[in-house]
């Protein structure tokens, strides 16, 4: 039975799908319908993402589309190990602002799901880390927003492991949270 745990934001969900090995080695149902169907997640997914971070450190985000390009994602991460972070950014949510962050890894077979209305972005915890993810609406670039990762409003507790960060030159002039227009309301 895949393994299921809600955090503390609504609809973030963290689901570890069994594993089963043997001689020749592991077989595991990666992406089950049935499973998301059963937390109530009503969630079309239009497109896979794949990306590679080479360097320990590297960080991505915190990104979101605007609707009606809003995306809900599905992440996991095929090799090596990624702090994965979602922000509540749904303005009147009881929640706004608030963050959690999640140890993803291939070796924990673990995937996060983080909703629309959430920022995302995650730090590479190793060299060598492949994420793949679902997300629910097709790319739509003039709809991207980014918040700045390490926003002292937010106050994201990121891993210390040492380096300096490695950031796209997007990310690195990313919008303060304090100047954030977040295009998500909170529905109840
Ligand atoms: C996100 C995306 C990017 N691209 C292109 C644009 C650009 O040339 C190249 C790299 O794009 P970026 O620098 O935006 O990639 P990246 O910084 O990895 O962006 C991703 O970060 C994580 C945290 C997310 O949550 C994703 O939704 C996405 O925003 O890939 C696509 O063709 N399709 C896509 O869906």
């Amino acid at each position: 039975m895949t393994q299921v745990h809600h955090h503390a934001l609504s609809g973030v969900i963290e689901f570890t799908p069994p594993k089963s090995g043997d001689h020749r080695g592991f077989f595991s149902e990666v992406f089950k319908q049935s499973v998301l169907d059963a937390e109530g997640v009503e969630t079309r997914w239009v497109q896979d993402n794949q990306s590679f971070s080479a360097q320990p450190g590297t960080v991505r985000g915190l990104h979101l589309q605007a609707p009606p390009f809003a995306q809900a994602k599905l992440i996991r991460v095929l090799r090596g190990a990624i702090y994965d972070v979602a922000v509540d950014i749904r303005r009147g949510s009881p929640t706004y602002g608030q963050w959690i962050g999640v140890e993803l890894s291939a070796e924990k077979w673990n995937q996060l799901l983080v909703p629309a209305g959430y920022a995302h972005g995650f730090m590479t915890l190793v060299p060598d880390c492949e994420i793949l993810y679902k997300v629910s609406a097709k790319y739509a670039p003039d709809h991207e927003m980014a918040i700045r990762w390490n926003d002292p409003d937010l106050g994201i507790t990121w891993p210390e492991i040492g380096v300096e960060p490695i950031l796209s030159g997007k990310d690195a002039v990313a919008t303060p949270f304090a100047e954030f227009n977040t295009p998500f309301f909170y529905q109840g």
